[in-house]
């Protein structure tokens, strides 16, 4: 029977973390499914790429520039693929940001929407009359945990994921109508660049019009909680990656998926509890009233959730 021809995947934030271990994952599938369009705004980055891609790259990986947030970059990219044609878009490129809000300038508030928002949209409109005219594609976004749950200091940040998380749940149920499928990929903490960046950033910022209670419990209280969690939860971009490709595989593609079975219990706390008071109750305990707890409750998490638990109630 003659080989499938590979379906083209086109990954927008290629430059590190897990938009390049996901390009590097589908550039080398064995089965040689896909061709990777992996992107990128600034192509001076592209070296570690280049070389994780190793023989792939020109074969089944080839890179672009592509800033999400500039028009002319995503037409002048999507223009140069053969008949502008795109089986599945993956939206990665995304930023974070921490602190409390009293001390975050509007400006960087709409950084954040700018790239995790409105990046995205630009691309889904980008690629969306192609596939509606071919009735066939896949529009993959990698959301959050905090798309579904928020958690403190990272107001702004969960509030770009969730918006993110509203607007493809309306779109997910047109888009059947074309054959096209849309797929949220909520990943919990992963170990990539995103917490550096974001540390670095908390240690240039006096926090200006924050009160000193406030400075004070982001940086005694969240901060070396957050650092717990990212040690003991964490993932790594290489097994996102891998829950992404399995996603992108898959005939009838699911419409969620969290990549992290130890943080499920914390988002499935607001769907146990409808008024909110369990969840919103729980974060507040383990951030204020356990902190001395907290790598206790952080085990103690672990192990309630952890798979060798799960396998023990499994039936054989
Ligand atoms: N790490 C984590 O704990 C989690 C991350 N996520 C999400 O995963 C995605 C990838 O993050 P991760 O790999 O961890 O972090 P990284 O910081 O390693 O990667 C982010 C990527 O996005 C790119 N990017 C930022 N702005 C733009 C833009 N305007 N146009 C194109 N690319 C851009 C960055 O490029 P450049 O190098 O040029 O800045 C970089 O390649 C993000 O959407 C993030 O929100 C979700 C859950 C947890
Ligand atoms: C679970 C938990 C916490 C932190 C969660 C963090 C830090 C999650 C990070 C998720 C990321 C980075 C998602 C990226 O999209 C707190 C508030 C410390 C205490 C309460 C329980």
């Amino acid at each position: 029977m003659a080989k499938a021809t590979p379906r083209t995947v086109l990954i927008t934030g290629c430059s590190s973390g897990i938009g390049l271990r996901m390009a590097v994952q589908l550039a080398q599938d064995p089965g040689k499914r896909f061709h990777v369009i992996a992107t990128m705004r600034d192509l001076r980055k592209k070296d570690k790429l280049e070389a994780a891609a190793g023989d792939t790259l020109n074969k089944t990986l080839t890179i672009q520039r592509l800033d999400v947030c500039n028009d002319e970059s995503v037409t002048e990219c999507i223009n140069s693929l053969p008949g502008k044609q795109l089986d599945v878009l993956v939206n990665n490129a995304g930023v974070g940001l921490v602190g409390p809000v009293e001390s975050i300038s509007i400006d960087d508030m709409k950084r954040v929407f700018e790239t995790n928002f409105f990046g995205a949209i630009r691309m889904i409109k980008a690629v969306l009359p192609e596939m509606k005219k071919r009735q066939k594609g896949h529009i993959v976004v990698i959301s959050s945990v905090m798309g579904l749950q928020g958690v403190p200091f990272n107001d702004v940040y969960a509030a770009s994921k969730f918006a993110m998380e509203g607007f493809c749940e309306s779109l997910a149920v047109q888009l059947l109508k074309f054959n096209i499928f849309v797929s949220m990929v909520e990943p919990g903490p992963v170990n990539t660049e995103f917490e550096m960046k974001l540390m670095e950033e908390v240690a240039r910022s006096e926090f200006p019009g924050a009160d000193a209670a406030t400075v004070r419990y982001f940086k005694e209280v969240y901060l070396p909680a957050s650092h717990e969690i990212f040690t003991t939860m964490g993932q790594t971009p290489e097994s996102v990656a891998k829950a992404v490709v399995n996603v992108i595989a898959k005939e009838r593609p699911p419409f969620r998926t969290q990549t992290n079975t130890l943080y499920t219990p914390l988002v499935a706390l607001k769907y146990a509890d409808t008024s909110g008071d369990l969840s919103v109750g729980t974060y507040y305990n383990l951030l204020f009233r356990f902190t001395g707890l907290f790598h206790l409750s952080m085990s103690c998490l672990k192990c309630i959730t952890c798979s060798c638990f799960r396998r023990r109630v499994t039936p054989a």
